[in-house]
């Protein structure tokens, strides 16, 4: 992994905000110091009862000026911060959109869980920016400018200084960053199978939801923020440990230099005040450790993310899909995980054509789909469609030129509509209802809205939905999983009329478990299950109503050459 990857692709272009939003920000903790330190000089010079008003007016006129310098600086400072920070997270969030979409299905049922943790981190890097980068960068400047002017007042004096203040803002946090970081991370796996156990219980269905145990990952996170408190704590008492141990030096030396006339007394107030409240700037940085240790996490997560390999990623320079393509599988193979699912498996479709998939459940038939519309390569073979190999065309095209419509293929949450027009943003609502109407759902409203995954839907009428998005779809190969499973005889019939018409003039290829639709096909391509040894004879088809069903058989049987 690249150390912070993700933070350096995001931030690169930026690192001139970054640090005149830092520069600002110590310039006004310099002038909040300055204040107190004028404010304490007036105070003591006032209490001496002066003679000439000349050094009154001059630190009054000071205390003014920093007091709306610093109000000034404050503004101006956290527009930048903030600017930069806008900047920053929304291409976070558009590099985390854009990794997220085509690595989706991959993410399997944990999707819920990813995106939640893809956002929390998100804020997290934004929260290291805002919360630790930039404060810390301001007051290390701020540190830098103290010790340089207490030097003018004694060298080691300031050295003295310098050091407590890097012990109480930067020494000690960092030492606490460890055993942050561990919280960091337990606090993060909690959240996640909190996410996905919520997840999980709310996708489930009525009868197979079990209550969950959220109690014992509330528990954890619990104990994580109880000892990040406990942290803190810590990190606050050594905070003002090196302040009351600063204040006490800057007493004893500049005490010593006013007693002995070396410097007026007003020096004093000014020296122990300018340097208390430069500690207090340290107390924002107890954060910083805890920002960081998030923000490390979270970017070697989205690193991760945003740098998995895609499957299927687009070719540098993508040939055009030619027209009316043949299909072909020249003898593929593909593995999930361990498991071999399609071994030396050859097929050729000639454009317009339309071909049966049939075989036992688990044969690899949607595998066999998901290869031909290429979202999934082949681990060996090749897909080609037209005669070019499938990876070398442009991804976005071939998506284009192919209507999936998968096993249970899921809805948008949104209206019936909506559904339908993804097939083709342009479809008049005309068209939408003719093709309702004949496939069974006159009664649907378009307005109508099918609720998360089409859950407002039956079985059937979803089935019916997503079988109309798929047809409606402009596309030269139509390749339907199952399309009526879930329908009964005589909606049956009326999807399988619809699919003979809608299909003229495209390539088929269905895949079904049911009779019904190899009226349809000029061809049954029996798909067997792969055995252990990987040689098994071709799945019986079933029963075919028309003798045109089984002119052809595959090439090559599957995994059985
Ligand atoms: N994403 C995946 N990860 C791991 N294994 C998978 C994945 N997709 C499919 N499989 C496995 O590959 C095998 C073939 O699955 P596939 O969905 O292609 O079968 P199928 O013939 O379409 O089955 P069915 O008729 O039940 O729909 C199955 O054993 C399945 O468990």
């Amino acid at each position: 992994m690249t150390r912070l990857g993700f933070t350096r692709a995001v931030l690169r272009g930026e690192e001139g905000r970054l640090l005149a939003a830092a520069l600002l920000g110590a310039l006004a903790l310099a002038s909040a110091a300055a204040l107190t330190a004028t404010g304490g000089a007036l105070i003591s010079r006032a209490a001496q009862r002066p003679d000439t008003l000349f050094t009154l007016t001059f630190l009054i006129t000071g205390v003014r000026a920093l007091g709306l310098g610093r109000a000034a600086l404050r503004y101006v400072e956290r527009l930048l911060a903030h600017d930069f920070t806008f900047r920053t997270l929304a291409r976070a969030r558009t590099r985390v959109y854009a990794a997220l979409v085509p690595r989706g299905r991959r993410l399997g049922v944990q999707v819920g869980a990813v995106t939640h943790t893809a956002h929390a981190d998100v804020d997290a890097l934004q929260n290291a920016t805002l919360r630790a980068a930039l404060p810390l960068l301001a007051y290390l400047l701020l540190t830098a400018a103290l010790a340089l002017a207490v030097a003018r007042l004694s060298v080691p004096l300031a050295l003295g200084v310098l050091g407590l203040l890097l012990l109480a803002g930067v020494l000690a946090p960092l030492a606490a960053c460890a055993p942050l970081a561990r919280l960091a991370r337990e606090r993060a796996h909690a959240r996640a199978a909190l996410t996905a156990a919520l997840t999980d219980t709310l996708h489930a269905s009525a009868e197979t939801a079990t209550p969950q145990d959220f109690s014992a990952l509330e528990r954890t996170l619990e104990r994580a923020d109880a000892r990040d408190n406990a942290l803190l704590a810590v990190l606050t008492f050594a905070r003002e440990s090196a302040a009351a141990a600063a204040l006490l030096l800057t007493l004893v030396t500049v005490g010593g230099a006013v007693l002995s006339g070396a410097l007026p007394g007003a020096w004093l107030a000014a020296a122990a005040l300018g340097v208390v409240t430069a500690f207090d700037a340290a107390a924002p940085l107890a954060g910083v450790p805890g920002a960081l240790a998030d923000a490390a996490g979270a970017d070697g997560r989205l690193h991760a993310l945003t740098t998995a390999p895609i499957g299927t990623a687009a070719p540098p320079r993508p040939t055009r899909v030619p027209d009316r393509p043949d299909l072909h599988l020249d003898g593929v193979r593909v593995r999930h995980g361990d498991q071999l699912v399609v071994q030396d498996f050859s097929l050729h479709v000639p454009h317009g054509r339309a071909v049966a998939l049939v075989g036992p459940s688990g044969a690899g038939k949607t595998t066999l789909a998901r290869l031909l519309v290429r979202d999934l390569d082949p681990d060996a073979g090749a897909v080609r469609w037209g005669g070019v190999d499938a990876r070398h065309l442009d991804p976005h095209e071939l998506h284009a030129r192919a209507a999936l419509m998968e096993q249970d293929a899921p809805l948008l949450s949104g209206t019936l509509r909506a559904n339908l027009r993804l097939a083709d943003r342009a479809l008049p609502d005309e068209r939408l209802r003719a093709l309702l109407n004949d496939l069974g759902l006159a009664h649907f409203d378009l307005d109508g809205w099918v609720g998360e995954g089409g859950a407002r839907l039956s079985g059937g009428e979803r089935a019916r939905v997503a079988l109309a998005r798929a047809l409606l779809k402009p596309s030269d190969v139509l390749i339907l999983d199952e399309p009526t499973a879930h329908l009964d005889p005589p909606a049956e019939a009326l999807a399988l009329r619809v699919i003979e018409r809608e299909r003229q003039g495209r390539t088929l290829i269905i895949i079904t478990h049911r009779p019904g639709p190899l009226a349809l096909v000029d061809d049954v391509l029996p798909v067997g299950v792969l055995p252990a040894g990987g040689t098994s004879p071709p799945a019986p088809a079933p029963t075919a109503p028309s003798p045109a069903a089984l002119a052809l058989t595959p090439e090559a049987p599957h995994g059985r050459p």
